[in-house]
C-alpha cells in the first residue's frame, strides 16, 4: 500500500498572547491520497490556511504557536526531518498558492528573477538559458501567449488574472506531490477565478498532483474536489465523496453551509453562530466509509 501525499493526525494549534492562549485547532486528522483532491472547507477564520501553513512549516518558528499532533508527507513524519530538508520540500515536492498573486509575487524582482529561484530550489546553479527555457516552457503549460515579455515583467506590470497564471506555473514548475490551494483567484472577478480555476484543474490532473483545495465557497469545491472535509471553529466535523457529500450531508454546519450555497457564490457567509454547540458533533463520515477505509 503506498503512503497517503499527506497524513495530519489529531493536530492541535493554539496562539500564546498576553491574555492568554487561544486555541485554533482542537485535533484535525485528514489524508490525502496521490492524485487525489481534496477540499477544506469552512468559513473565514475556521482554521484552514492555518492548516496548510503548518503542512509547509511556516508557523512552527513563531514562538507564539503552540502545536501538537502529526504531520506525514509521503509516509515521513515532517518532525522528524532537520531543519533543512524540511525547507527543500518547499516549492519542490510540496508548494502552495495563494489567495492574492499580485501580492505574493516579490515586485522587488521581475518574474524570470523569482522563475529561476522556483526552479533553483530543486536544480540548484541552473543556468539562465536552461531556466528561461524551462520557464516559458512552464508559461505555455498555463496558456500565456507572450512568455518573453511576461518574464522581463515584474508582479505590477501584470494584471491580476496573469499573475495568478504566473503563479500557478511557478508553483508547479517542480512537478510537486502535493499542491497546497489557499482560495486561488478569490482575489479577482468571478470570470478570471474560474478560468484559473480550470487551468489548475487541468495541470494537476497532467501531472497527478495532489491537491489540499482551501476554500469557502462549496461551489467552486463541488467543480474541483474529489473529496471534501469540512471545518468548524477548528474541528473538522464532516468529511465524505464530494457527490455524496452534496447529495447527503449529514451533520447539521454542512448543511447549513450548503443550503447557503447561493449566498456564498454572491458573497459572504451566513452567520451560523447563532447555537455553535450544535455543530461541534465528532467527525461525521459517510455510511460506508470510515477514514481507516479511506486510507486503504
Ligand atoms: N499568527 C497568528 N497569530 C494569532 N492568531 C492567528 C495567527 N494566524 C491565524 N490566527 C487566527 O487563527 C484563526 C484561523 O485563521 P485562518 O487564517 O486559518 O482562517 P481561515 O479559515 O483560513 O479563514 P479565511 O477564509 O478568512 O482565510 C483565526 O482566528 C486567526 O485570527
Amino acid at each position: 500500500m503506498t503512503a497517503p501525499t499527506l497524513k495530519i493526525e489529531n493536530l492541535k494549534l493554539g496562539f500564546k498572547s498576553w491574555s492568554g492562549m487561544s486555541e485554533v485547532l482542537h485535533g484535525i486528522s485528514l489524508h490525502i491520497k496521490k492524485g487525489e483532491r481534496v477540499a477544506l472547507v469552512g468559513e473565514s477564520g475556521s482554521g484552514k490556511s492555518v492548516t496548510a501553513r503548518i503542512v509547509l512549516g511556516m508557523l512552527q518558528q513563531l514562538k507564539t504557536a503552540r502545536i501538537s499532533g502529526s504531520v506525514e508527507f509521503e509516509g515521513i513524519n515532517l518532525e522528524t526531518l532537520k531543519p533543512g530538508s524540511r525547507h527543500a520540500l518547499r516549492g519542490t515536492r510540496m508548494s502552495m498558492i495563494f489567495q492574492d498573486p499580485t501580492s505574493s509575487l516579490n515586485p522587488v524582482y521581475t518574474i524570470f528573477a523569482l522563475f529561476k529561484e522556483v526552479l533553483a530550489r530543486a536544480e540548484p546553479g541552473i543556468s539562465n538559458e536552461r531556466a528561461r527555457q524551462r520557464a516559458i516552457e512552464a508559461l505555455a503549460d498555463v496558456a500565456i501567449n507572450e512568455p518573453e515579455r511576461v518574464l522581463d515583467s515584474y508582479s505590477f506590470q501584470l494584471s491580476g488574472g496573469m499573475n495568478q497564471r504566473v503563479m500557478i506555473a511557478m508553483a508547479l514548475a517542480n512537478n510537486p506531490a502535493l499542491l497546497l490551494a489557499d482560495e486561488p483567484g478569490t482575489a479577482l472577478d468571478v470570470t478570471i477565478q474560474a478560468q484559473t480555476l480550470k487551468l489548475m484543474s487541468e495541470l494537476v490532473e497532467k501531472h497527478h498532483t495532489s491537491v489540499l483545495f482551501i476554500s469557502h465557497n462549496l461551489g467552486v469545491v463541488r467543480e474541483f474536489a474529489d473529496r471534501v472535509y469540512v471545518i468548524y471553529k477548528g474541528n473538522i466535523v464532516e468529511q465524505g465523496a464530494t457527490a455524496e457529500l452534496f447529495a447527503n450531508p449529514q451533520h447539521p454546519y454542512t448543511r447549513a453551509l450548503l443550503s447557503a450555497v447561493p449566498r456564498i457564490t454572491g458573497g459572504g457567509i451566513p452567520d451560523l453562530d447563532d447555537d455553535p454547540g450544535q455543530f461541534l458533533a465528532p467527525l461525521v463520515a459517510h455510511p460506508g466509509y470510515s477514514e481507516k477505509e479511506l486510507l486503504a
